[in-house]
């Protein structure tokens, strides 16, 4: 997907001036509250009409202020998925589905809706009416019925934000998964970077109306680790538990990592560790009470905000830590240094099970 979005919006006492092009198919969109993401989103899919300038998607100009051109929303071919399903709370879960369908010209059906509520994991639940499904479910059929419309691009307005934590991280491998399924591009908007992180690759972020900066999730999250008040959240696919001595021991490349609290109860997830629960010690501690001390080589270092980033290999996994520039100083810490990570076995967190990132296979 190529995007282009050169444009003025006043919106009383707020403007939006957007003057940016993109290419990929995971884009996000990521800023605090009120920097104007949705009112992007919405100029993008032709709900808001711009007061000046020109967007263009794929070659195909939508609205253009000196060509008088501005394509209706049901000519833009763009979905939009909501943190609110909007599902019709008077249909079956068939039915919300099929307006997605309906909505689709005859010559553009190409999705295979059995292969797509397969997929979503809804194929169960068709006959059923959609205001006692969960949270996750309704989320899965609204994304379902925003599929089957095949658009050109899929727009995800905080699709996750109304669910818990547990829920959330088991819905992003089918948004994933169906995009990359049907050759769906898609924008995902929100305000977490670790789902910006799980979710895109390219993030735009939009402050006070601008677009104040483009670059990887991945560099973005870099970027605002200094300034971040969990820091950077290492994720970790882990697998292989075993329980020993009342904790849960999970392979990590050349070892094992030991992990405590309701980590225990699955065999395999993604887990969070933050680059602040990492200690470094330039040589290897005598006794540490932390259950977790690994040897590690500093690949590289970067300064954000106020700290000092190091990323570490450690036995063959990678890890992100963070120290303040007067330790790095002390213990003479450069590219190359062999140092030793620890951190304790309660400082994981278990976003997902290995269970829910299987429902994307
Ligand atoms: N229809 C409107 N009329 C007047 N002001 C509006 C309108 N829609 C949005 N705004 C204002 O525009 C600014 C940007 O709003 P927008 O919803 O785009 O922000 P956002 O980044 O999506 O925020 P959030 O993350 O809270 O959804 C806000 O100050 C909002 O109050």
């Amino acid at each position: 997907m190529n995007l282009s979005m050169m444009l003025t919006k006043r919106l009383n006492d707020f403007t939006l001036a957007a003057d940016f092009s993109v290419e990929g198919n995971r884009i996000g969109i990521f800023g605090k509250s009120g920097g104007g993401k949705s009112t992007l989103v919405n100029l993008l899919a032709g709900l808001l009409t711009p007061d000046d300038g020109e967007i263009v998607l794929d070659g195909t100009c939508l609205f253009s202020a000196s060509r008088k051109i501005n394509l209706p929303p049901e000519r833009r071919r763009i979905a939009m998925v909501f943190q609110q399903h909007c599902l019709f709370p008077h249909l079956s879960v068939r039915k919300n589905l099929l307006y997605g369908f309906k909505r689709c010209p005859s010559e553009l059906r190409t999705i295979d809706f059995h292969d797509l509520v397969k997929l979503l994991k809804i194929d169960k639940l068709l006959d059923r009416g959609v205001t006692n499904l969960s949270g996750g479910e309704k989320q899965r059929v609204a994304l379902g019925r925003a599929i089957l419309a095949n658009p050109r691009l899929l727009l995800m307005d905080e699709p996750l934000s109304a669910l818990d934590d547990t829920l959330r991280f088991q819905i992003i491998p089918y948004l994933k998964s169906v995009s990359e399924r049907f050759d769906i591009p898609y924008l995902f908007i929100s305000h977490s970077m670790v789902e910006m992180r799980l979710m895109t690759e390219t993030v735009l972020v939009v402050e006070k109306g601008r677009i104040a900066e483009q670059s990887s999730s991945e560099q973005l999250a870099r970027n605002r680790m200094g300034q971040s008040p969990v820091g950077f959240i290492n994720l970790l696919e882990l697998e292989g538990m075993v329980e020993r001595d009342g904790l849960c021991v999970y392979r990590w490349p050349g070892g094992e990592l030991y992990l405590s609290g309701g980590n225990c109860d699955t065999p395999a997830g993604l887990f969070e560790l933050s680059s602040k629960d990492i200690i470094i010690f330039k040589r290897h501690p005598e006794a540490i009470s932390a259950r977790n001390l690994l040897e590690c080589r500093v690949s590289s270092l970067f300064e954000s905000g106020a700290k000092i980033g190091i990323e570490l290999e450690c036995d063959g996994g990678k890890l992100l830590a963070e120290i303040v520039p007067e330790a790095a100083r002390e213990l003479d810490i450069r590219q190359g240094s062999l140092v030793h990570a620890a951190f304790k076995a309660s400082a994981f967190r278990r976003l997902s099970s290995c269970e829910s990132r299987r429902n994307s296979d």
